[in-house]
């Protein structure tokens, strides 16, 4: 092979990183498993390749807006330390190249959750896209602290999507696994945000730790984490999951509110960042054992949810 083949192939190669950094997929990773979790608890069946495609469509969805979030963002990621390699940033990928990226996925995902599956699904996934582009990125993020805790609904819809994709409807059952996400959210964000609360401020976005402060922001995440304790379980009451789901969604809340306690009694500083940057850890965690729990004490929604029964 020649130097220029080989010069071009790595530059293709670097390319299709960039539009892959665009989607956010690591943060797509858990969306994905809630949207699966969702499907595959919901009652019913799904052919296995139509429950690929809804997966896959809520997986674009996502990444179509997320690239249309760092379309918008593209400045203030210029600012924040964790955000400064971005592709748009860095001028690896032209802005306009990423808003029409995100765009085309946008509607291609949501037309083909419509065709595929139902438009119910396609409905919901429209409407997490839209959220989060344009209740959080563009009304709220930079306006009130409070943007997470509302825009973050954006978030919370995949499981949702997952069950109507299954259904063609929206239940107390499905609207319970949303209320589980968008009570996890604000803990999951403002753990983050206390350590990197600097990169908000030089940036001038108002997260919680930088206008209410450290205390405030730590006594926020305790509630949150209070009202997670019973509201993680309650899918056990509803039938959703077994018994097993129950306990262990207890025992994890008990964890995860110890967290929080830990976060509230450190000390300012080093200690503060340390039991943040923990607690923000243990969320992630939290959260995909959660939904793995959920799927594996629904053993028999499992197979009957791929039609494999
Ligand atoms: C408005 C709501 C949310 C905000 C503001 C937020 C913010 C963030 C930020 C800033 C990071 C760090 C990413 C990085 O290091 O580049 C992060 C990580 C992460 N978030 Fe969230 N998040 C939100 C909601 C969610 C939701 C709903 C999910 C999934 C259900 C999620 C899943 C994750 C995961 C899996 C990571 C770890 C990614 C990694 O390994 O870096 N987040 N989040
Ligand atoms: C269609 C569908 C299912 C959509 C779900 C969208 C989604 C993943 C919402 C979660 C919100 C999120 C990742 C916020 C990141 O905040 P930020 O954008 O402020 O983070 P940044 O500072 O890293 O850019």
């Amino acid at each position: 092979m020649s130097d220029t083949t080989l010069d071009r192939a790595t530059e293709t190669q670097e390319q299709l990183r960039d539009f892959v950094a665009l989607l956010k997929p690591r943060v797509m990773s858990l969306v994905v498993f809630s949207g699966l979790a969702g499907l595959l608890v919901a009652p019913g069946s799904l052919h296995p390749f139509l429950a690929a495609v809804a997966v896959l469509c809520i997986a674009v969805a996502a990444g179509g807006a997320g690239a249309i979030n760092m379309w918008y963002d593209r400045d203030i990621d210029a600012v924040m330390s964790r955000t400064r390699a971005r592709p748009i940033v860095q001028g690896r990928v032209a802005p306009e190249e990423a808003l029409a990226f995100g765009v085309v996925l946008s509607l291609f995902s949501v037309m083909v959750m419509g065709l595929a599956l139902n438009w119910v699904a396609a409905g919901l996934l429209a409407l997490a896209n839209l959220f989060y582009v344009f209740v959080y990125t563009v009304w709220l993020k930079r306006r009130t602290p409070q943007n997470i805790v509302i825009g973050g609904a954006a978030g919370a819809f995949p499981p949702m999507i997952g069950w109507a994709a299954v259904t063609g409807s929206v239940s107390i059952e499905s609207l319970l696994l949303f209320a589980l996400i968008f009570f996890w959210t604000p803990p999951h964000f403002w753990a983050l945000a206390l350590y990197r609360s600097g990169d908000y401020a030089r940036a001038g976005v108002p997260m919680l730790p930088v206008v209410a402060g450290e205390g405030a922001t730590k006594r926020q995440i305790l509630l949150y984490s209070l009202v997670l304790l019973p509201l993680a379980p309650a899918p056990a009451l509803l039938g959703t999951a077994g018994i097993v789901y129950g306990a262990t969604a207890l025992v994890l809340g008990l964890l995860f509110l110890a967290g929080a306690l830990a976060v509230l009694r450190a000390p300012s500083g080093a200690d503060t960042d340390r039991a943040a940057k923990r607690l923000f850890a243990f969320s992630i965690l939290y959260l995909f054992l959660l939904f793995a729990l959920l799927i594996v004490d629904r053993g028999e929604g499992l197979i009957g949810g791929l039609g494999l029964a």
